[in-house]
This record gives structure tokens, sequence and C-alpha cells, in this order.
């Protein structure tokens, strides 16, 4: 019995030994001074020390203490690894590029808010056609709100003539509203073909020439399709041929960066053409399906005009066919707009026209007065400032936003 008392008491005290041991070492872990950072020896070059958990793989701990300090001395403080030590980089995160609107929801979208800018002209039309009785001077308000959305004399009195022919022969059980609506379709003319022509012939890409004023929003245009073609899965290639203003490059990189769409360019002030030239030998060489180009239109005068335009068509010809010439137009120019419409129409072959800001007036009359005036489709309507905010110009659809 009393030698398992001293079993016991010994194996206390071996126990109570062994604690106190394991806590001061605690202790002094606990109260372990910081480690210093290295005195910089380099005259202000040392690099600041990052934090443990910051440190890379390859990195090693509690050895920093100044005397790793390379003999010459001279530059930043590095470790010397004993061994080959690789340094793993995080991957550079590639851009996220945006994802461009799908063609169903575009359409719901923009057709609302073609509505919302334009339904006022089928309104208002409606409301006197749907008076008790047709006067002149009812006639006489259709043909004012007419020409006010900028639907042009002649089409005005075409529409007008027609009317009262209709509703004269039908007689009074005739629903105004289909007979308006038809009218109003064959003045927007629904034969015209309106397919934007972006392939091109032999393996060769499709090349697209995007013309017009300052301002009456190109770029902002040749970005836009690039997004709808993007969507559609097709290759692009952007050629910012408007090296008359710097800001317009920039802004069409922006665009082409956006989507992953590369932009061709040249310095501040280079010749057009040879930029041009340039994004369809890019083109062609990546075997992209479309290339985009993006035109100054400084209007100074015709001959300047016609000089630049023409060679820069002229000189991408020599490697592949233009398919599409677009005229980008402004419609809240109103009258000033389709000035400008029939110079470049003279000096380029426009095969469609892309009429912008149609959210921000009522004036969509305009599509049937330059359709008139040129003898080409409108073939792209701009309905806002959004990435996204274009859509195909369809006849019916059109009159059925005007008609609200
Ligand atoms: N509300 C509205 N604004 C538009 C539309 N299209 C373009 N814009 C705006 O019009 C302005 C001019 O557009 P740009 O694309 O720079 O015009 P541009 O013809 O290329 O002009 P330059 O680069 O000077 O040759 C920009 O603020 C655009 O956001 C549209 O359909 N609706």
């Amino acid at each position: 019995m009393g030698e398992w008392l001293y079993l016991v008491i010994g194996i206390g005290v071996l126990a109570v030994v062994a604690i106190v041991g394991l806590v001061a070492t605690a202790g002094r872990r606990r109260g372990a001074p910081p480690v210093e950072a290295p005195e910089d020896r380099a005259g202000g070059l040392l690099a600041p020390e990052r934090p443990v958990d910051e440190r890379r793989p390859g990195d090693r701990d509690g050895d920093r203490d100044g005397e790793d300090v390379p003999a010459g001395g001279t530059g930043t403080l590095t470790e010397v690894p004993e061994g080959p030590v690789t340094i793993e980089e995080p991957p550079t995160p590639a851009p996220e590029l945006d994802r461009p609107e799908g063609t169903q929801s575009r359409l719901v979208r923009l057709r609302q808010r073609l509505s919302r800018s334009q339904g006022g002209l089928g309104r208002g039309l409606l409301a006197i056609l749907s008076r008790d009785r047709l006067d002149e001077d009812a006639w006489e308000d259709i043909e004012d709100t007419l020409l006010t959305a900028d639907i042009g004399v002649a089409p005005t009195q075409q529409l007008v003539d027609n009317l009262r022919t209709r509703l004269r022969v039908e007689g009074g059980a005739t629903d105004v509203r289909a007979v308006l609506r038809e009218e109003l379709v064959t003045l927007v003319d629904p034969t015209m073909d309106r397919t934007l022509k972006v392939s091109g012939a032999d393996g060769k890409p499709g090349v697209v020439l995007v013309v017009g004023v300052n301002g009456a929003g190109k770029t902002t245009t040749v970005g836009k399709i690039s997004r709808i073609l993007v969507a559609q899965d097709r290759s692009v290639v952007l050629g910012a041929a408007d090296t008359f203003r710097a800001a317009a490059v920039e802004q069409l990189a922006t665009w082409g960066e956006r989507v992953g769409v590369p932009v061709v360019r040249g310095p501040e002030g280079s010749d057009p053409a040879s930029v041009g030239f340039e994004a369809v030998k890019q083109g062609i060489a990546d075997c992209v399906d479309t290339v985009l180009v993006d035109t100054a239109g400084r209007l100074q005068n015709k001959a300047g005009l016609m000089d630049e335009l023409g060679k820069v068509k002229r000189v991408i010809e020599k490697q592949a066919e233009v398919t599409e010439v677009l005229l980008v137009l402004d419609a809240t120019t109103g009258q000033n707009g389709m000035v400008q419409a029939r110079v470049f129409s003279e000096v380029v072959d426009v095969t469609g026209i892309v009429l912008t800001k149609l959210d921000g007036s009522a004036k969509g009359g305009i599509v049937v007065a330059v359709q008139r005036e040129l003898g080409v489709p409108v073939k792209l309507v701009g309905l806002g400032e959004g990435p996204d905010d274009l859509a195909p110009f369809d006849a019916g659809a059109f009159v059925d936003a005007l008609l609200g």
C-alpha cells in the first residue's frame, strides 16, 4: 500500500512539473517580440514587408533579419533562395466581356420605346379620323400632323388622298384604324430589302462602311452593330478610320474591348483610307465574318468629302468588296438631315440608312421622307444611348408602334 502511495505521489509531481513547463513555454511564445522590419540599408528602396498570409509560395518565414541583403547591396533587399524557387503570379484575370442582349428581348424592349416616342403621331391621326364628320378642317389637321412628324410634302399628300378615297368608297362601317395602318405600311414600303449585308464572298469578310456627319451617332452605331453580330456568334474586326477626332478612336476602342472585338487604329490625323485598308487586311488574315469601318464625316465641302470617302472605299476594295454602305442620320435634325443625306448619297453609293435618336424625337415620319428621297431603305433604328439600343427596322412593327 505504501509503495502504491509513493507511486501515485511521484506521478502527480511529474504531471505538475510537465504542466508548469508547458505554460512557461507558451508564455514565452506569446511574449516574443514582433519580428522587426529589417533595416532599410538600401536608401528607402526597401519593399514593405508583406503580411505573412499574403506571402507567396516560396517565401520563407523567420529569416528576414536584415542579413539577407545581397552582397552588392545596391537594390531592393531580396531573399536569396536556397534552391530554385518558382514564384507563381496569380493568373491575370481575363477582362470580363459584356454579353450583348439577344434579339428577342431587344426587339420587345425597343418596340415599346418606339411606341412611347412615336405613338403620338398615330394617336393624333386616329383621333381626327374618328371624328363624326371629316370636313376640310379635319383633313387639314391630318396634313399638319403628318408634316409635323417630318413625313414630307409629297408622301403626306399621297396618304391624305388615299385615305379620303378609301373612307368615302368603303363607307361608314370601315375600320378606320385598319385602313390607316394599311396606308401607313404602304407608305413605309414593306417590299424594300432591309437585310444587312454583313457577309462577303470567296471566303472574305463582309465589309460595312459607316458614313454620316459628326455627331449623328456613327461611332455609337458601329459599336452597337458589332454587339448584334457578336450576339449572333459572328466574328468582327472594327476599323477606326475616323482619324480626325482622337476621342472617336478611343470611343470605338472601348466598344470593341467590351465585347472582345479587335479594333484597328492609326495615329491621330493619319490617312483614314490606310486604317480602313489595314482593318480589312486584318479581317482577311483572321478569317473574320465582318469588318465594320467607322469614318469621319466632316462636311466642310462636298469635294473634300468625296475625295476622302471615295478613297477609303477604293482602297478597301483592293482587298475585299464593300458589301454595305450605311448612312447614319440623326432623326432629330429634320430637313437639315435630309440635306446631309442628299450630299452623302451623291458621294458614295449608300445601300442602307440608320436613323438614330428616334427615342428623342416624335419625328418618325423622316423614315418615309428619307427613303423617298434616296430610294434606299432604312435598315436600322437607334432608340437610345444604351449599348443594345439598336433595332432592325421593320415596316409593320414600325407602324404598329406609331398606332400604339
Ligand atoms: N438618344 C440617343 N442618343 C444616341 C443614339 N445614337 C447615338 N446617340 C448619341 O449621340 C452622340 C453622338 O454619337 P457618336 O457616335 O459619337 O456620333 P458620331 O457620328 O460618331 O460623331 P463623331 O465621332 O464626332 O464623328 C452620343 O452621345 C451618343 O450616345 C440614339 O439612338 N439615341
